[in-house]
This record gives structure tokens, sequence and C-alpha cells, in this order.
């Protein structure tokens, strides 16, 4: 090949990566248009990478089989009805398939024998690592599909304590358990698990501590969906609007024509004013298909405002015609501004706190509750070092406890470990959660601080998840 022609091959390959970039950086800016900044603020204050968005709506889905099942992978396809079934080498049991599959189809599933459950989740098991025979303490443990993970490995001669403070959601665990028919390995307690007390110790303790749950994407990803479906209303509704305005713009036009040839006094300013508003709401309701589109909550409301003051702005309009005897008149824009009105209100309506969602859906109100109020937060830092506190006093010197969360904020994970090495810095000891080992575990990335790991839906395509890990000192040992 000629060095010209090479040139020129190069030229095309980096053009075509400048355009696949351009691509996806406005693929980003779309999908940080659907979110409000509050929450986008807490995205960049948290490292979180935006592209995990664009990457949620492509996730496989998880399934886990017990351990004592022997299922070909061809009898699983077969099973699940698909030929997409991945094994992943590095859980126990463990396949990816693809999101669409509904597992309450399976034969496997029926029976008990088969669990849908994220990687992130299998993991920390992994991460606990629990043996044959011991006995583990979940201390956060609801719905309980880790509890049913730790359940399956130690087997019968173990026993698995699961601690949960919520009765609904106890209940929902116990038909979990009885289910995968593992009542007698499994005891669960109502209680609260910053204070729960049980004199013999344990070998090893979960604690999976209550966060906000921001980690959990398949949420954002729903409402993602959500609110794309509320802003196509909103466009559409717009575009009505102005196609509406329009015609009346014709119609109006019509009149004025027909009154100009037969009355003077049709050329009266108030329908001059008339016209030019109807313009002007055509470019209001033009603005608002750029804002919903922007999505700012400030904008939006200050929208609303405006528009406000535009349709008293059209009131007075109907008013000056009356003055004028224009009966006719009157009685059109009257009902056209009520229209228009009722228009408006429609799609100013904020579209953060439109309650479309359905049961299991975020709205930006639960974001807001959940992530965004610091008073909240400050609430599960707080309940997140207790629950640490009382799972490191649970555990037998020797023993291990594994701290996790499904929140991508520093604050939940990172400074609560920072927090507890200290408090208790003769006592416990941080070691990697899988052993430093790569090949043990691929699908993480490490967190801020040494000895703790990360998942996201980039690096893992799956939720995402803080795991840490400790070993209690034995106390001739602790210096
Ligand atoms: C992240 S979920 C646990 C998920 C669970 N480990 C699993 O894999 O299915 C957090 C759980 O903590 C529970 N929780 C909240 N506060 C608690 C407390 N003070 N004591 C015990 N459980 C609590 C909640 O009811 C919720 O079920």
């Amino acid at each position: 090949m000629d060095p010209s022609q090479r040139t020129s091959e190069n030229s095309l390959v980096q053009n075509e990566q400048k355009n696949e970039e351009q691509d996806k950086e406005q693929k980003n800016k779309n999908i940080l248009d659907l979110l409000p900044s509050t929450f986008t603020q807490f995205l960049k204050d948290n490292n979180i990478n935006l592209e995990y968005f664009q990457e949620i709506e492509n996730f496989p889905r998880y399934i886990r089989l017990k351990p004592d099942i022997k299922v070909s992978i061809e009898e699983l396809k077969k099973d699940l009805g698909t030929d997409d079934v991945q094994k992943i080498d590095y859980l126990c049991n463990f396949y990816s398939i693809p999101e669409n599959v509904k597992i309450v189809n399976s034969k496997y599933y029926s029976q008990g024998l088969l669990y849908g459950i994220d990687l992130s989740s299998a993991a920390v098991i992994k991460s606990l690592d629990p043996q044959k025979g011991e006995k583990v303490l979940d201390l956060c443990c609801c719905p309980g599909m880790k509890l049913c993970n730790i359940a399956d490995i130690i087997g019968a001669e173990g026993k698995a304590f699961g601690v949960d403070i919520n009765e609904t959601r106890l209940n929902t665990c116990r038909s979990i358990v009885k289910k995968y028919k593992l009542d007698h390995i499994i005891k669960l307690e109502l209680a609260d698990g910053t204070t729960y007390n049980k004199e013999s110790q344990f070998d090893r303790v979960l604690v999976d501590a209550e966060c906000t749950h921001d980690g959990s994407l398949k949420h954002l990803a729903k409402f993602i969906k959500n609110q794309k479906a509320v802003i196509e209303d909103m466009q559409n509704n717009a575009k009505e609007t102005i196609d509406n305005n329009e015609q009346n713009l014709d119609k109006k036009q019509n009149n004025l024509d027909f009154k100009s040839s037969n009355n003077k006094d049709a050329e009266n300013p108030s329908c001059q004013l008339d016209d030019d508003q109807v313009e002007s709401l055509n470019q209001t309701a033009d603005k608002q298909v750029e804002q919903n589109n922007t999505c700012n909550q400030e904008e939006t409301n200050q929208s609303v405002d405006t528009l406000d003051s535009q349709i008293k702005e059209n009131q007075k309009v109907p008013q000056l015609q009356k003055d004028k005897k224009q009966g006719t008149e009157k009685k059109i824009s009257n009902r056209e501004l009520k229209r228009r009105k009722k228009q408006i209100e429609k799609n100013n309506s904020n579209i953060y706190t439109q309650k479309k969602v359905k049961k299991n859906e975020w709205s930006m109100e639960d974001f807001q509750e959940r992530v965004l109020d610091p008073i909240k937060l400050q609430n599960i830092v707080d309940l997140q070092k207790k629950l640490l506190t009382n799972g490191f006093k649970l555990c037998k010197e020797g023993g291990y406890i594994v701290y996790s969360t499904c929140s991508f904020a520093r604050n939940q994970n990172e400074d609560v470990v920072e927090w507890f090495l200290n408090e208790f810095k003769d006592q416990v000891e941080s070691i990697h959660p899988f052993n430093n080992d790569v090949s043990n575990m691929p699908a993480c990335k490490p967190g801020f601080i040494q000895n703790t790991v990360r998942f996201d839906p980039f690096v893992s395509k799956s939720g995402g998840m803080f795991v840490s890990k400790f070993i209690k000192k034995q106390k001739q040992l602790q210096n």
C-alpha cells in the first residue's frame, strides 16, 4: 500500500473514532438532560461514570443454580427458552441470560432449583466465603438472596441466621427460604441489627447494610425510560399546541380579512394584539419543547411562571374585545384561552413530580428522598456504622466480617470503612475481598481505599456494589 493511501486510511479511522466519541458525548448529554441537575451533581461528586447509564438497558440478568443440581447448559437453554446462556466461570453455578428472559416460566425455577440473583450480590457471598458447617449471620437479610446463597454453601451441618428490622420484608424472605427448602438451615429473626444480641459468636458476619440503593441501576434505567416517555408526551402536547395555534392564527386571519372588508373597526389594535399573542404562544410552546428536553427543574418552574403571566395577559384580551363590542370574538377567545391554558398547564406539570411511575419504580421524589436528602443521608451513615459495629461484636475472634452496600456514595462506603478501622484499630484488620487475585473476581475494580472493591455496570455488567472485608483479630494478637 502506498504511503498516501495509508495516511488517508489512518485519517478515516481517526475520523470514525472521533465520530464515535462525539456520538458517545451526545448520548451522555441526552441522558444528562433526562436527569435533574441535583442528581447529576451527585453522580459527579461520587465519580459515577455517566456511561453506566448507556449500559443499563443492555444488561444481562443472572441466575444461580443450587449446588446439588446437575443440569447441562443445553438443558438450561431449553428450560429458559434461549440459546444465549453463558456460564460465569468465577462464580459457582452461575450464568448470564438475556434481560428479557422470564425465569418464572422455568421449570427449575418453579422447583426451587434456580435463583435470579445479581452478579454483584453473588460476588458479596464469594467474598464472605462461608465454609461447610459454619455459623453465619446476615444482619440485614431481606429479601434473602444472599442468605439463601450462604445456606446453600454451608449446608445442613451449618446454620445461617437472618436478621431484619422490616416485618413485611421478613415475611417475603420467609417464603423465599421455604420455596428453596432451606428452612432447616436458616433461622430468621425480626430484630434491629444495631442491637441484636446472641451469646454464641459467628464464624462470619455479613453486614449488607441499608443504604440509599442508588447502585440499583435497574431502577434508574426504568426511571430514565419513564422520563423519556413523559418527555415524548410533552413534546407531542407542545406540538399539538403549536398546530392548534397555527390553525387559530389562520382562522383569525380569515376573520380579520372578512371583517376588514365589512367593517373598518375590525382593524382595531386588540385584534392585532391577539394575533401577536398567538404567535407568542407558539414561541412559548417552542420554548417549552426545548425546556422539556433540558429537564432542568428550576427552568421548568420558571417557565410555569412565564406562562402563567402570559395566560393572565391573554385573559385581558376578551375584556378589551368586549369593550369594543366584538361579541363573537370574545366567545371564541375565551374558549380558546381556556383550552390553551389547560394545554399549557398540562405541558407545564413538572416532569419530575409526575406520578407516572408504577409500583416498584422510582419517581423523582424517590430519588430526592433516597439519595439527595442530607438529613436522611446522615441518618443512613449513622445506621451503617452502628450495624457494622454490632456485626463486629457478634463475630468471633479470627472470624470474618463483610461490609457491603449497593450505593455508589463514598460516604456510605469507604468513609464508613475508614471510620470503622479507626474505631477498632487494634481489633480488626482489613483484608482484600478477593485475596487481591483478579482471576478470582475479574468483574470489579478497586475502591477508593485499599482492600475495597466496587462493582459497576461498566466493569461488571451488574448493579452497583461496594464490598469490603475484615478479620477480627484474636486477643493475643491484638497490640
Ligand atoms: C440492602 S437490603 C439487604 C439485602 C439483602 N442482604 C439481600 O441480599 O437480599 C437492606 C436491608 O436492611 C434492612 N434494615 C434496615 N435497617 C435495619 C436495622 N436497623 N436492622 C436490621 N435490618 C435493617 C432493610 O429492611 C433491608 O431489608
